[in-house]
């Protein structure tokens, strides 16, 4: 074996600049995790244990033991109910610079669809690697990094299109890019065959040869892949086992007396030993290798935290302080939003489908108000023409916003914690990507209605017309992504469209009847309806100095001065401006919240966290009265 780990150690995978070796101590490690009036529960029970680099580490161990929590807080990603110490070459561990080193592949293959393998990878390398890389040489990593995964055949391929054992490998590549010092893989071999798996293992194992160090959980190992790990990290409810070179594990058990049968799967032997088929053992195990704090080592327990380097620190923090790799934000967000319109522009049946929608609704509420813009006897219809208007900006671009952001948020978690950008960067992109489907499309539906019902061709009065309905477009989206950056799609679906329900009945609440009847309070909730000011702005453009023609045939025509009309409405005191500034306040207001909540979502704060304490507590007492 190590023959085969020095050649691979030369040949120095990837070609990739070596970095400095990154060891990862945790100490005393407890997690807990409330559990309302019953108190708590414990998941990890004061754990220890080393991780070096060179190495590649596997943490086993019965389903629930707590194999994804140790991963999740040694990568950082979920931390803050862990007590304990971790120290990275024997400092303790300074998150936001060790998040700079390490990546996290997760076990869901979270990866951007309707992109090809080359694009997902160039996309990826330019976010991560800047532009003082060529793209010559950016494609050679690409090239030589999707050799060592043997994705090579795939380049052309979707990467919704792929296998699973593809998608893993996908995933790993899209992370090797920048070369990281260290690896954390949750679970990489769930769902892949043997084959698969023993290659997937064997990459591995090349990487950390690279002098790099990975750490990954995995279920139930043959024997062959058992003995392919440098390391075996060994938990059973909470608690360390076992920590040492895997083929060293049977020796080690049968010295406190406990014997492997021949022939037997050395990890379903540990399994079975973890889970209590052998009787008690844990205690047994717990204690000789002191929760990890000691480690079995040709054929004795040593002892792990006796010395400690830290020569190695002044390296990774070079590392993590140079501006290798960095992107400015205005980078990121043009690569951003060119990812995000590639994307849509690929999702072809998506784009017709809303293409075909936005014609059949324009010729339905077109041909329902057929006429009635020019027409006297039909201004209350017209009114209520400038009402749909407003109702149809509101829920079209909200919708599909519910429906999909949740799923965005996923990407956008494990793309950001990886250090690919800034939240910044991306929510601008987001912000800019929608504008032109949401322009054309909106345009396509409102030069058919408008048409239809006749209204004034004025540019004067089509261009204010226009812009009001894309700015409340814009707010019903902005809403939208509020709403999917806080609720997960089942609440966002139910919360989205009954939050909207009193913008539409303050919306056009006590026209007609004049302000001075009206409680104050309900005055106030009136000015909180950014629909309000969007119907309050339409019917004031497209009435204001008007006067109608009744048809002959027509007996019932009294709304012909449609300035008096206005005043009967009781708008004859509101200005158009004022209306558009209100809404452009509401657009502005509206943005930033999705993008605070979107970040605390992500990176929350301390007063965040206080929040998200309250709800939890809320929902566990809520869950224990039923
Ligand atoms: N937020 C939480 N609230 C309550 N229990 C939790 C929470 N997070 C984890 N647990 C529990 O902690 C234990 C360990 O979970 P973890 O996901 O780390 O196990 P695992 O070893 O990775 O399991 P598997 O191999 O099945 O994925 C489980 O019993 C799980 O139910």
């Amino acid at each position: 074996m190590d023959e085969n780990l020095e050649e691979i150690r030369k040949n120095n995978v990837l070609n990739l600049p070596q970095r400095p070796a990154v060891e990862i101590e945790f100490q005393d490690l407890t997690y807990t995790v409330p559990q309302g009036r019953k108190g708590s529960k414990l998941i990890l029970r004061s754990i220890s244990g080393k991780f070096r680099s060179g190495q590649l580490t596997a943490i086993l161990g019965p389903s629930g033991s707590g194999k994804s929590t140790l991963l999740n807080i040694l990568a950082g990603y979920k931390c803050r109910e862990a007590t304990g110490t971790i120290l990275i070459n024997g400092e303790p561990r300074n998150l936001k610079e060790f998040r700079e080193i390490a990546r996290y592949i997760m076990q869901e293959d979270l990866i951007q669809p309707l992109l090809s393998v080359d694009e997902a990878m160039m996309i990826a390398a330019n976010l991560k690697l800047g532009k003082h890389i060529s793209v010559e040489d950016k494609s050679k990593i690409i090239l030589d990094i999707l050799e060592l995964l043997r994705l090579s055949n795939t380049r052309n391929t979707h990467t919704n299109k792929l296998s699973g054992g593809e998608r893993k490998r996908l995933s790993i590549a899209l992370e090797l890019l920048n070369n990281p010092p260290v690896l954390f893989l949750d679970e990489p071999t769930t769902g892949l065959d043997d084959l698969s798996c023993s290659q997937c293992v064997s990459l591995l194992k090349q990487l950390a040869a690279g002098g790099r160090t990975v750490i990954c959980s995995i279920h139930t190992p043959s024997a062959k892949l058992f003995s392919m790990f440098d390391k075996v990290y060994v938990i059973s409810s909470g608690q360390c086992t076992y920590q040492g070179y895997g083929p060293e594990a049977v020796p080690y058990l049968s010295t406190l007396g406990i014997t492997c049968p021949t022939h037997y799967n050395p990890a379903d032997f540990i399994m079975e030993v973890c889970s209590g088929e052998y009787g008690d053992c844990q205690d047994k195990m717990v204690s000789a290798i002191d929760n990890g704090r000691n480690e079995f080592i040709k054929d004795s327990v040593v002892p792990l935290f006796e010395s400690t380097s830290s020569s190695q620190k002044m390296e990774i923090f070079e590392i993590v302080s140079s501006k290798e790799g960095k992107n400015s934000s205005w980078d990121q967000f043009k690569i951003l939003l060119m990812r995000m319109w590639v994307q849509m522009w690929r999702n072809k049946s998506y784009l017709l489908l809303k293409v075909v929608l936005h014609i059949i609704l324009g010729l339905l509420i077109g041909n329902l108000y057929i006429g009635i813009g020019e027409d006297g006897s039909k201004t209350i219809f017209n009114f209520g023409f400038f009402f749909t208007c407003v109702i149809f900006f509101m829920y079209i671009p909200m919708m599909p916003v519910l429906l999909s952001f949740p799923l965005e948020i996923q990407y956008l978690k494990r793309e950001h914690f990886n250090q690919w950008y800034s939240i910044g960067s991306y929510f601008c992109a987001l912000t800019v990507s929608t504008l032109p489907v949401q322009m054309i499309l909106g345009s396509l539906y409102l030069s058919m209605v408008y048409i239809f019902s006749y209204q004034p061709l004025e540019i004067e009065r089509i261009v204010p017309f226009f812009a009001i309905c894309f700015l409340t477009s814009i707010i019903s989206e902005s809403f939208g992504l509020l709403i999917s950056s806080t609720l997960n799609l089942l609440n966002g679906m139910f919360v989205g469209p009954v939050m909207m329900v009193p913008f539409i009945v303050f919306s056009a609440y006590g026209f007609g009847e004049g302000y001075a009847s009206i409680p104050i309070l309900i005055k106030i909730m009136m000015r909180f309806s950014y629909l309000r000011y969007s119907f309050e702005a339409l019917v004031l453009v497209m009435l204001r100095g008007r006067k109608l023609q009744c048809p002959e045939e027509e007996e019932f025509c009294i709304f012909t001065d449609l300035d008096e009309f206005i005043e009967i409405m009781a708008m004859n005191n509101s200005v158009i401006w004022v209306d558009i500034v209100a809404l452009i306040i509401f657009l502005v207001l509206v943005r930033s919240a999705s993008f605070y909540l979107l970040r605390q979502r992500l990176t929350p704060n301390k007063t965040f966290m206080a929040l998200q304490y309250i709800g939890r507590f809320i929902k566990t007492r809520m869950s224990e009265g039923r």
